[in-house]
């Protein structure tokens, strides 16, 4: 075997203020963050959002320190692995590729073509697989990968999702029950596990396996846990108007809280890293409304980090990648069927009336996108010198 490489897959997160809104940008422009039945459209669309959501977004980054932990931290990751690798006997170099901010997965792939690299395992630091998350991530992988003969000549594998692994759900087990030991009536207490939401019809109209692996791997987390304790499982995070996968965290909490409820312990599960949505979200937002609803104790399980038995699994999940039959990316999940705009919508074609309607609202996106950025003075008609 030549020259190992392992490529970690993450979101990425604003360093600071001023990175907020071009971090919403890239993320709004995704088609697998927004799905839209026009590409032209994307652009225009993530800049509004990205322009709209901004302020509410920075006041969150405010909160916890001006800039999201998740480089630093998937930094470390990498570092650790790297090491635990070394110490079983393997010498690999570990890269990290961002999604929607720096290190972005452009730079960490033109770093693997000067280091030789030609032996790679792709791991996603997502534990369960979602379209819109590592599916993105390879999506855009499949595309370089599409239209540079230099990365074709590397061996590659994918690993899509890693829950199931025993590593992982142990190191799970092994934070929650240390957060449990530590309160006065630990078998009082009620384990809730918070999942990132991500649209319904993800689930239901694009095959998105996310809800399943979440769901199994709760299962399985409590398995692993064997104490007698309560749980829940509830999805927070939703962004915009449609229906996201429920319950929603906020209500599964007022709800557990007028059921009687007093000791509630949330457990961050989609994500191994601290970031907006443990630090912001669950510590602040969400033990505001578990107080406000009654609930005396709130407890919150850290995020894994790097804790060493986690990165002892993957270091483990590399070395059986290695090992295994190559995984390429058109083995790896898509979409499967045809999206819907709206719950209540199915795309058709041909002047019907959901085109009609849609007709009326890409106008007014337009209309309103052009008149922002004549105020503004930013967006994409600047960008591309045409205003
Ligand atoms: C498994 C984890 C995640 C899924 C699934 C996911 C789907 C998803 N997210 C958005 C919109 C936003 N996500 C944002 C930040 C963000 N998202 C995740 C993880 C998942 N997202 C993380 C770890 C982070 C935070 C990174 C950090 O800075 O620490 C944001 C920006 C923050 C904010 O303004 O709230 C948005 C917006 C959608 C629409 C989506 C599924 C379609
Ligand atoms: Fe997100
Ligand atoms: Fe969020």
């Amino acid at each position: 075997m030549g020259r190992v490489g392992v490529l970690l897959l993450n979101l990425g997160g604003p360093e600071q203020l001023e990175d907020v809104r071009p971090f919403l940008y890239n993320l709004f422009s995704d088609p697998e963050i927004i799905r839209l039945p026009f590409p032209w459209l994307q652009k225009p669309l993530a800049w509004l959002i990205s322009s709209r959501r901004a302020k509410t977004s920075q006041e969150n980054y405010k909160k916890i320190g001006g800039g999201s932990p998740l480089r630093r931290i998937t930094e470390e990751q990498a570092i650790a692995l790297r090491q635990q690798l070394e110490a079983n006997g393997h010498n690999a170099e570990v890269y990290v590729g961002m999604r929607y901010w720096h290190p972005f997965t452009e730079e960490a792939i033109a770093q693997i073509k000067r280091d030789n690299i030609s032996n790679l395992v792709i791991l996603p630091l997502y534990p369960q697989f979602s379209i819109s998350t590592s599916g993105s991530s390879f999506r855009q992988l499949e595309t370089l990968w599409e239209q540079d003969p230099e990365l074709q000549k590397i061996d590659y594998t994918v690993i899509p999702s890693w829950y199931r692994h025993s590593g992982y759900l142990q190191a799970m087990a092994d934070l929650i029950s240390r957060e449990l030991d530590q309160c006065p009536n630990p078998d009082r207490v009620h384990i809730f596990f918070s999942a990132h939401g991500v649209p319904q019809s993800y689930v239901d109209d694009l095959g998105d396996p996310y809800q399943k692996e979440i769901e199994d791997c709760t299962k399985l987390i409590m398995q692993t846990l064997n104490r007698p304790n309560d749980y829940t499982l509830a999805y927070q995070s939703r962004v915009g108007p449609i229906e996201w996968l429920k319950p929603y965290t906020d209500e599964a909490i007022e709800e557990l809280a007028h059921k009687g409820v007093k000791d509630l312990m949330i457990v961050p599960i989609s994500f191994v890293s601290e970031h907006i949505e443990t630090l912001e979200e669950i510590d602040i937002e969400y033990r505001e409304v578990a107080e406000e609803a009654g609930i005396e104790n709130f407890y919150r399980v850290p995020a894994l980090n790097t804790h060493p038995v986690f990165i002892n699994d993957l270091a483990d999940l590399v070395e059986e990648a290695l090992r295994a039959p190559r995984v390429n990316f058109s083995k790896v999940m898509r979409p499967q069927k045809t999206f819907k705009l709206y719950p209540q919508e199915r795309w058709e074609w041909g002047l019907t009336t959901t085109a009609e309607v849609w007709n009326g609202r890409l106008a007014m996106i337009g209309f309103i996108a052009l008149v922002a950025e004549l105020i503004s003075g930013h967006g994409p008609l600047h960008f591309v010198g045409l205003l």
